[in-house]
């Protein structure tokens, strides 16, 4: 008996995103919200719908008993933890998994592994992965430090086990700062996530960041889908993301997402992952394996035509991936902008009420969002509320068609940062794909 209840544990774009390839597998959908959500639009949609909590994310979407408890009410066979919250939380896996409920999304034990992020090396190192030089494991003393940092050469970058997506990370520019930053990322670690371990690697000053999409049924068949390059961003946070990489030949994608398959062959993966590099001087770097679906699969599903969500859902259920790798043609280009309810310039929050909302449309124009005339973005959560993916048959002709949606949407009632995308698309940097991770901060302080 196949899945025919899905829980949605998300909520915003990534929940409508989830319902929407559920019902369109035929299976229906249970909406769990905060009381600050209860008029979100997938809640609208769902066949059924659960208050899990106050607005507070600790309170509702990451309170792990009030979601197993709503499966439960709900009779759900399945749980999509979609991104964010407890979409990489091992123990809410085994959790679900004890219940008897399918978990949507990779195996614990996995989930695991690469949240560690010393272990996630040393697995990633074994499976044939191009590592950063640095130290192998964990550093525990100075005098460690000192040794590694003399073998590799400054600058280093001190990195916590238990942190990622650019927390807990700490620049050494010489050997003078050694100590005191290693104290200092270590009782920082301990504050953060109660575990002090620290790593080290080469700092590498000038790198893009490049991600391949990676799927594995979980019996040692997966594949690859190409790549994304996510460089265009912001503390961590991503900006505009488009696959494939203006950087990258056909050569190179072919050589590394085959690597990213086979290592998944080899470990048994299941689901979807996304596995980080940083690519400088024509070298790939592996940093970091991400165990969920992210934000930007659209690009991916644009020039694959392979729907990610559907899949996780086919695998969840004890079926065969849709697509094998000899399948898989990658056409054309796509770019997504993400669209957040801030002032475009200075980033300061704009929640509110949404007077006015036209979406982009048009050939090749998809818009990944909740919003609707009406609703009142709510302040207690990130502030992204719309994505914009627009496919090109190559990347000028993806360019000028995401310049033309970008006009052509509209959103009142709060600030948000399309005009930011639009200055973006008129750099000449951006329109050659000559970008790093550095560019955007160092331009956005030139315009300051
Ligand atoms: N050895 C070495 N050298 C330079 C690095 C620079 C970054 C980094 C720093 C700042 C922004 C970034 C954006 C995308 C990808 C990486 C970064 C980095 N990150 C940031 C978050 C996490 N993914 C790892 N690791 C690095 N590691």
């Amino acid at each position: 008996m196949g899945i025919s209840r899905i829980l949605i544990a998300n909520r915003g774009e990534i929940a409508l995103r989830i319902h929407r390839a559920a019902h369109e597998m035929g299976i229906e959908t249970v909406a769990v919200h905060s009381t600050a959500d209860a008029d979100a639009m997938h809640v609208r949609l769902a066949d059924h719908a659960v208050c899990i909590g106050p607005p507070a994310a600790a309170d509702s979407y990451l309170n792990i008993a009030n979601i197993i408890s709503a499966a439960e009410i709900a009779q759900a066979d399945a749980i999509h933890p979609g991104y964010g919250f407890l979409s990489e939380n091992a123990k809410f896996a085994e959790i679900v998994e004890a219940h008897d409920i399918k978990w949507i999304g990779p195996k614990p034990e996995h989930i695991r592994t690469m949240g560690d992020k010393v272990e996630a090396k040393k697995t990633a190192g074994a499976l044939g992965l191009p590592l950063v030089p640095g130290s192998d494991g964990a550093v525990a003393t100075v005098e460690e430090a000192r040794a590694i940092a003399a073998e590799i050469g400054f600058p280093v970058i001190i990195k916590a086990a238990s942190g990622g997506g650019g927390r807990g990370m700490k620049v050494c520019e010489s050997e003078d700062q050694l100590e005191t930053l290693m104290k200092q990322a270590g009782s920082e670690a301990k504050a953060a996530f109660g575990d002090a371990t620290v790593y080290i690697e080469k700092y590498l000053g000038d790198p893009r960041h490049i991600e391949f999409q990676v799927f594995g049924d979980g019996n040692g068949n997966a594949i690859h889908l190409g790549e994304r390059d996510c460089s265009l961003q912001r503390r961590h946070q991503k900006v505009l993301e488009e696959a494939p990489s203006p950087v990258l030949g056909e050569e190179d994608r072919m050589r590394m997402g085959e690597v990213c398959a086979q290592a998944m062959r080899d470990m048994g993966y299941r689901g979807a992952g996304t596995i980080e590099f940083l690519w400088e001087n024509g070298e790939f770097y592996f940093i970091e394996m991400n165990t969920r679906l992210q934000v930007e699969h659209p690009v991916t599903e644009a020039i694959t035509g392979v729907d990610l969500v559907r899949e996780q859902i086919r695998i969840a259920d004890g079926k065969p991936l849709s697509v094998k790798q000899d399948e898989i043609e990658f056409k054309g280009h796509a770019i997504e902008c993400r669209i957040n309810a801030e002032d475009p310039f200075t980033f300061a929050p704009s929640p509110g009420k949404i007077s006015y909302y036209h979406p982009a449309g048009g050939m090749h124009v998809r818009v990944d969002s909740g919003l609707y005339a009406g609703y009142s973005i709510p302040p207690y959560y990130d502030s992204m509320i719309a994505k914009l993916i627009v496919y090109g048959r190559n990347r000028e002709g993806c360019m000028m068609r995401l310049k033309r949606a970008l006009e052509e949407m509209v959103v009142e009632g709060v600030k948000t940062s399309i005009p930011l995308h639009q200055a973006l698309l008129e750099q000449d940097d951006v329109k050659s794909g000559d970008y790093s991770i550095k560019w955007l901060e160092e331009w956005l302080k030139e315009r300051d």
